[in-house]
């Protein structure tokens, strides 16, 4: 398997495919002056070769994976799970996102594409998640409960069930989330309160 960026989150994505027997084939990064990562070599340009091997992208920023995988679409076609992961046969993992180590997705939900399930996290049954979201480590969504496109939830955050966010918004570490949240808010606190909206 390749890894596109050789950042902090490449070395956790190192982790699982070696957790799940697979072979770490190339690890790419545009930044010439990055040469290893770990004891992975670095490589600049991407070749045909490379193309041979599905690709995961190691960024943790969900607009500018956003922006590479419409660059690169039809490429990086796999969703990589931990081998520590408890994940539903009835869940649904899109293209290109990854479960982290002791995750849980649980029955009927659903992860869209290019999303992180950080370490630990937890989302709970029916749960209904959209593409570029990341799920932050020992973060908890509860049941039913809607994440939509390019939201982050913060480290230990908790969703209460029904919970509808929406989309590029940012839930601070450690919030306690108990009303919907529109579209590009930042939300602090216990209980959750709007403290300013991204760009
Ligand atoms: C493996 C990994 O690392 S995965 C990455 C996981 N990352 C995270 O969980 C980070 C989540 N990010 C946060 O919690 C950030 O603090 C944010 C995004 C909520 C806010 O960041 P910024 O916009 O830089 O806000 P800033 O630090 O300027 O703080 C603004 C105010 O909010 C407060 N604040 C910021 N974060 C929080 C928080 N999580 N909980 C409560 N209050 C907070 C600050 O104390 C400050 O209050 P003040 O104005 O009364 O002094």
């Amino acid at each position: 398997m390749n890894i596109y960026g050789a950042s902090g989150h490449a070395k956790v994505l190192i982790d699982i495919i070696n957790s799940i027997g697979r072979d770490v084939n190339y690890i790419f990064d545009d930044n010439p002056e990055i040469t290893k990562i770990l004891e992975y070599s670095v490589t600049h340009k991407i070749t045909a070769e490379m193309l041979n091997f599905p690709t995961v992208i190691a960024v943790g920023n969900n607009m500018i994976r956003k922006n590479i995988s419409q660059r690169f679409e039809g490429v990086f076609t796999v969703a990589l799970c931990h081998k520590s992961a408890t994940i539903s046969e009835s869940a649904r993992i899109g293209k290109g996102s990854v479960v982290m180590a002791k995750a849980v997705v649980n029955a009927q939900s659903l992860i869209g594409s290019h999303c992180i399930i950080n370490s630990g996290a937890i989302v709970e049954h029916d749960n209904d998640i959209a593409d570029f979201v990341h799920i932050s480590p020992g973060a908890v969504l509860t049941g039913n409960v809607t994440i939509g496109e390019g939201t982050h939830i913060g480290a230990g955050a908790v969703i209460i069930p029904g919970i509808k966010i929406g989309k590029w918004v940012t839930i601070g570490a450690g919030a306690i989330i108990i009303k919907d949240v529109p579209n590009n808010a930042v939300i602090v606190g216990n209980p959750g309160k709007i403290l300013k909206y991204n760009n």
